[in-house]
Order: C-alpha cells, then structure tokens, then sequence
C-alpha cells in the first residue's frame, strides 16, 4: 500500500452521475465521476469551459446533488443520488469550506468579523470567535487588516481572508472554484501554496477548480474533466503506473 493510500479519506466520490432536463434537452453534464481525495492532500479539477467542473463541485459541497453516485465524507456517506443521509445543511456547515472565484466577503463586515460569523453562525461565543479569527488572519498573514473593511484590501489579501473563513470551523473539506480567477500569476500562486499549505497543516482535504495552469507544481494530484467525464491527469497517470 502506497503512503497514499494509507492516509485516511477526507473525501470520495463513486460514480457520479448528473443528467439536466431530459429528453431531447437532456445534457449529460457529469458521467461516472470518482476522485479520491485524503486528509492533507490538495487536488487540482482542470477541464475546459462546460466539462462539468462545478457540477462536480457542487455535488461535492452537497448543493446541487448528483442523480446517481455516491459521495463520502470522512467515511461517511453523505449523498447517494438525490438521497441525502445526513441534515446537509448543517453537515455543510461543519465539514466544508468554501473558497470562490471572488472572495465574497460581506462587504460591510471587517475582516475578522468575517470569519467571526462563520463561527457564530456554528455555536461559538462571540469571545472564542475572534480568538480564533484573530488566530487564523495570523496564519493567513493578514492579522494588520484585520479591521478593515473587504473594499479596502487587495484582491489577494480578501482571498486570504476567504481562506481563513473557510477554515474556521475546522473542515474536513475545502472546495475552491476558481480562487486565482481574479488575481494576477504572482498573487495567484500565493493563493495556491496557501491552500497546500493549509492542506498540509491541517489535514483538510482541498480541491480547486482552475484553468490556472501557471501553478500546478504545487497540487499533489491533477485531475482533468473533459465532456463530463473525469480521469487523472495524463501526467499522474503515467507517474502511478
Ligand atoms: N442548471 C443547469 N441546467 C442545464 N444544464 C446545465 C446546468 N448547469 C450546467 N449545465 C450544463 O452542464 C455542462 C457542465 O457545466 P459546468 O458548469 O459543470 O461546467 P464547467 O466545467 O464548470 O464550466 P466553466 O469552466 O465554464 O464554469 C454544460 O454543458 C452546461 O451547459
């Protein structure tokens, strides 16, 4: 068994599955997609546009379900087809952070009150959500912006804000749609060693969604989607054969 395989899964889809409409309209936008993703491992999703990435994506985070495959969380099955085994909302909420393309802050909140909600929002006091907060904008390098409102941040510093939102409850999953969209390649790979990084010192499992390929040397797996179906990319798969 590879070291690989030994670690513990964070995440793991079997055979999804998403078909829209039906009939003459129906598109088959995902075909038996399966990924494997382990506790401190950071995938990258490539594929062009309309090759069923945020269809993955969001079947994944458990908001758009996939109508047939199953999806695991940390062992456990969350999703088969439409069926949900868990309150998702709350499941969500506790096991995945998400990062999008723009950082979606509220704008009228600062930046540690940002993360601040994210933990309210779960049942922290207001005194242990700033602790945190304040801890995790420490990490993230942008513990001096703390107070500042999103407008006043550059677009890389509000990602890594974005970051620490998504890590606050301690996830065992962070899905990232196209984070490095709006920054330029410089700002973009920080944000990409950010989520290695995160990855790695947390043991949060992270896929991201990216056309980005100025950063993959950081990933430790590249998938590729093409027409909705879903392999390893042709350079990881020379490597584990
Ligand atoms: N709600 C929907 N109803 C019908 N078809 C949809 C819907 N959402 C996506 N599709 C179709 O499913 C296919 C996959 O779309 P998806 O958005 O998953 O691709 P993508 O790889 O994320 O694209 P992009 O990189 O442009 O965001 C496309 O053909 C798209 O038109």
């Amino acid at each position: 068994m590879s070291d690989r395989d030994s670690r513990s899964l964070a995440i793991e889809t079997r055979g999804l599955t998403k078909i829209y409409g039906s009939g003459n309209t129906e598109i088959v936008a995902m075909k038996d997609a399966s990924m494997k993703v382990h506790r401190g491992e950071v995938v990258a999703l490539l594929g062009p546009s309309g090759s069923g990435k945020s269809t993955f994506l969001t079947a994944v985070g458990l908001i758009n379900p996939p109508t047939s495959g199953q999806v695991w969380i940390r062992d456990q099955l969350v999703l088969e087809g439409e069926i949900s085994y868990t309150n998702l909302r709350s499941f969500r909420r506790q096991h995945i952070g998400f990062v999008f393309q723009k950082s979606n802050l509220i704008p009228f909140l600062t930046a540690i009150e940002n993360v601040q909600i994210a933990l309210e929002l779960n049942g922290a006091t207001s005194r242990q959500a700033r602790r945190r907060a304040l801890h995790l904008l420490d990490e993230l390098g942008v513990e001096d912006r703390a107070s500042n409102l999103p407008s006043m941040l550059s677009g890389g510093q509000q990602q890594r804000v974005a970051v620490a939102r998504a890590l606050a409850n301690h996830p065992s999953v962070i899905l990232a749609d196209e984070p490095t969209a709006a920054l330029d390649g410089h700002r973009g790979r920080q944000v990409m060693e950010l989520f290695a990084k995160v990855a790695h010192e947390h043991g949060t499992g992270v896929i991201v969604v990216t056309h980005d390929h100025r950063a993959l040397d950081v990933f430790d797996t590249t998938y590729e989607m093409e027409d909705g179906l879903m392999g390893l990319s042709s350079s990881e798969a020379t490597s584990v054969t």
